[in-house]
């Protein structure tokens, strides 16, 4: 328990040690020095302040029982480093620098050192032992980088916003950060983890009225990103305004029209889209049609139906294999076990027997590598068949399509968002045709859109819908059970002899025992009794991310058990042995949104960890790309999509019944190869069975295919 003591309003003090860095990556402990020489421990989100930093801290002393008196700090404004300890820190830090080349800049320069640096880093620098020709541009590099993040730290600090954001603030909108901002200090709320909040009160402190229409407009343009991410291509514009109102508190009715006359939104009736969206989705259409449109690239003699052997095609799995053939563009839907992956490899086969060419992708890693060991054939990622360049975007597009592919294949088509579908069928050529596999009673993708529904929902697309279970497939519980669930029936309880028994209900009713039963299958019972690797093969998968059975609660537990001693990576909460998932497209390493992988080491000096991807490649990411990780013991349901692991273990709790749907459990249930375990409340499972995917996604590809 802690005591409020006397309190102290603010402290200057200047940081000699950060003593503990917590996992969140917000929260610090550090070691300081007061102005008069005390040594203090100063506690509060100050994850951002380094050793030798000055700063002003505002909040309580208290009394901790084990540690002593400590300073809570509630604000922090750092200052520009002073004292000889913060400048041989901020020195040191530069890259080529080090310790001794800081104390012989400090010496020579003495105290204006940041300055005197500052007029010409390159002949400065130059003058340390130890830089040569060769270190100097790096040292030049890393010196302007850091002063940029003190000014942009400073900067935030002067206004009261949180400096946390600093070095995210300067990746974002690059050396002119203050200057960008300071004309227009809604850019920050572009920034991944910045809410408009934060760009407000900057706005706010740097003197932008609450009417005024940049403030508005910013407002309106954020309703409009925050309805993006939900997976909207437009609003109402009833809902923009309300969804603005909230944010503003404040009419923004003038401003969906501002931005209109900008070309920044489109106002078509009664919908409102950003500009950019609703051109991706119009051309989407518009390539859909032209597909749809255009004769057969293929129509020879048509293929002769295998009557024995291997795999005997039944009429509807053929149906899909002469739809494929037959025109520029075709659908293969079904849940598990009907049959999709066969047919997909027929195809292929008779693709190849015509002496065509095919290609095969799909929208991640995994996804694409299970479709070359089913098939034999070739796959990738989409992104890396369209020939993704870092800096540069997608090599393929309408001026140069891709190329050797008379039929493409386009397995888990349900994670199709509008961005990336645009991308793919405005790089289809004139000779090619277009088939889409996937399941649309999985969740919809992350990005905005639901392609395959639409696509499906037109009426316009030849599609063949395989329903039939196979024997094979029927012997799985797992499989038995997905389609149960997708019919909005519980998963059976009398399993007939002939089944194999891979999947369990485990019932429990309260948070800590649905808590205890999942940490415990995952760590230990089912690697033990199924002989996996706890670290790589066993998913724990969930509906949230925060309370009592919440994904972040469960990583830690699963950590603690899995990792308890992986050394800590300095600023990320992230050890070394954690398992991670990428939580953002990261193309110039080829990282994308939802892979996973385990942290296999991190060297200090180099400020380089190696991650060892689940698909076998080991990558160097520098430090500023280890933001995009998350602990992935446990993970949520939306980023396991496309993905599979050889066991999985899904709470089922009705403290998360807002993101209880049919197709969330369902997804789950059909991310697990050899093992799935439900644990959990069976009234919980009934609610979700009940709700099919309750939140409906604004879009209009459907209409604008139809109407061609
Ligand atoms: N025409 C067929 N005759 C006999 N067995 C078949 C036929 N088609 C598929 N199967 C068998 O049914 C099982 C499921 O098929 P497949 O793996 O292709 O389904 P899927 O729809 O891709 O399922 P999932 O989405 O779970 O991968 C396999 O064992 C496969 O060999």
């Amino acid at each position: 328990m802690t005591v409020p003591a006397d309190p102290a309003p603010a402290l200057a003090v200047e940081v000699a040690r950060v003593r503990y860095q917590a996992d969140d990556g917000d929260f610090a402990v550090l070691d300081a020095v007061t102005d008069d020489g005390e040594a203090v421990v100063v506690c509060g989100p100050l994850a951002h302040i380094h050793a030798g930093d000055a700063m002003e801290v505002r909040g309580t002393w208290r009394e901790h029982p084990r540690h002593g008196r400590q300073f809570h700090v509630s604000a922090v404004r750092v200052a520009e480093p002073s004292t000889d300890a913060a400048l041989l820190a901020v020195l040191a830090a530069v890259k080529h620098v080090g310790p001794a080349g800081a104390a012989y800049l400090l010496d020579r320069h003495g105290a204006s050192v940041l300055d005197v640096v500052d007029a010409d880093p390159h002949a400065r620098l130059r003058e340390v032992p130890g830089i040569g020709p060769i270190r100097i541009a790096p040292a030049v590099e890393s010196w302007r980088e850091a002063r940029s993040l003190r000014a942009v730290r400073l900067f935030l600090d002067a206004h009261g916003v949180p400096a946390a954001a600093a070095s995210r603030v300067l990746r974002a909108l690059g050396a002119d950060a203050v200057d960008v901002l300071t004309v227009d200090p809604y850019r920050l709320c572009e920034l991944d983890g910045v809410g408009f909040a934060t760009a407000d009160a900057l706005a706010l402190a740097l003197g932008v009225g609450p009417d005024d229409p940049r403030r508005l407009a910013a407002g309106v343009a954020h309703a409009l990103r925050e309805a993006e991410s939900d997976g909207h291509c437009h609003l109402p514009a009833a809902e923009l305004r309300a969804r603005a109102r909230r944010l503003l508190d404040a009419d923004p009715a003038g401003a969906i029209e501002q931005l209109a006359a900008a070309g920044a939104v489109v106002v078509e009736g009664d919908r409102v889209a950003d500009a950019r969206l609703h051109r991706i989705e119009q051309r989407l259409a518009q390539r859909v049609r032209a597909l749809l449109d255009a004769d057969p690239a293929h129509d020879g003699p048509a293929p002769e139906r295998p009557g024995g052997g291997a795999f005997v095609p039944t009429d509807a799995q053929w149906a899909a294999i002469q739809r494929a053939l037959a025109g520029r563009l075709s659908i293969l839907t079904g849940g598990p076990g009907v049959g999709k992956t066969a047919t997909l490899r027929a195809l292929v086969d008779v693709v190849h027997a015509r002496r065509l060419s095919a290609r095969l992708c799909a929208p991640t890693g995994k996804a694409a590598r299970r479709m070359a060991e089913a098939t034999g054939a070739e796959a990738s990622t989409i992104h890396r068949l369209l020939g993704w360049q870092p800096g540069a975007g997608f090599v393929h597009g309408p001026e140069d399509p891709i190329p050797g592919a008379d039929v493409l294949i386009v397995d888990e088509a349900s994670m199709l968002d509008v961005r990336l579908a645009g991308a793919l069928f405005g790089a289809v050529g004139d000779a090619t045709h277009v088939v889409l596999v996937g399941d649309p009673d999985q969740l919809a993708p992350v990005g905005p859109g639901r392609v395959l529904d639409d696509l499906i929902a037109s009426e316009e697309v030849p599609l063949t819908r395989l329903t039939e279970v196979f024997r094979q497939a029927a012997r799985s519980l797992i499989v038995r059970a997905a389609h149960a669930i997708n019919e909005g029936r519980p998963p059976p309880r009398e399993i007939p002899g002939d089944v194999d028994r891979d999947f369990y209900f485990v019932a429990r009713d309260r948070a800590d025992e649905i808590f205890a039963e999942v940490v415990s299958l995952a760590a230990d019972r089912l690697p033990g009794h199924l002989g996996l690797d706890p670290r790589a093969d066993v998913q724990v998968l969930a509906p949230m991310h925060r309370g009592p059975v919440g994904i972040e609660a469960l990583n830690d537990a699963l950590r603690a058990r899995l990792n308890p001693d992986g050394e800590p990576i300095p600023g990320t909460g992230l050890r070394v042995g954690d398992r991670v998932v990428q939580t953002r497209n990261d193309h110039e390493r080829q990282l994308m949104n939802g892979e996973i992988g385990v942290i296999a080491a991190h060297d200090r000096d180099a400020a380089e960890t190696l991650l060892a991807t689940d698909d076998g490649r080991m990558i160097a990411l520098p430090a500023g790309a280890l933001e995009t990780l998350r602990p992935a013991h446990a993970m949520s349901v939306h980023k396991a999509q496309g993905s599979s692991a050889p066991a999985v273990v899904v709470p089922i709790f009705s403290g998360h019944h807002v993101m209880l749907t049919r197709n969330l459990v369902y997804t789950a249930l059909t991310r697990a190869e050899r093992m799935a375990v439900f644990v959990g409340e069976r009234r919980a499972l009934e609610l979700a069975l009940r709700r099919v995917d309750a939140r409906r996604r604004h879009t209009r590809l459907a209409e604008l295919v139809r109407e061609g």
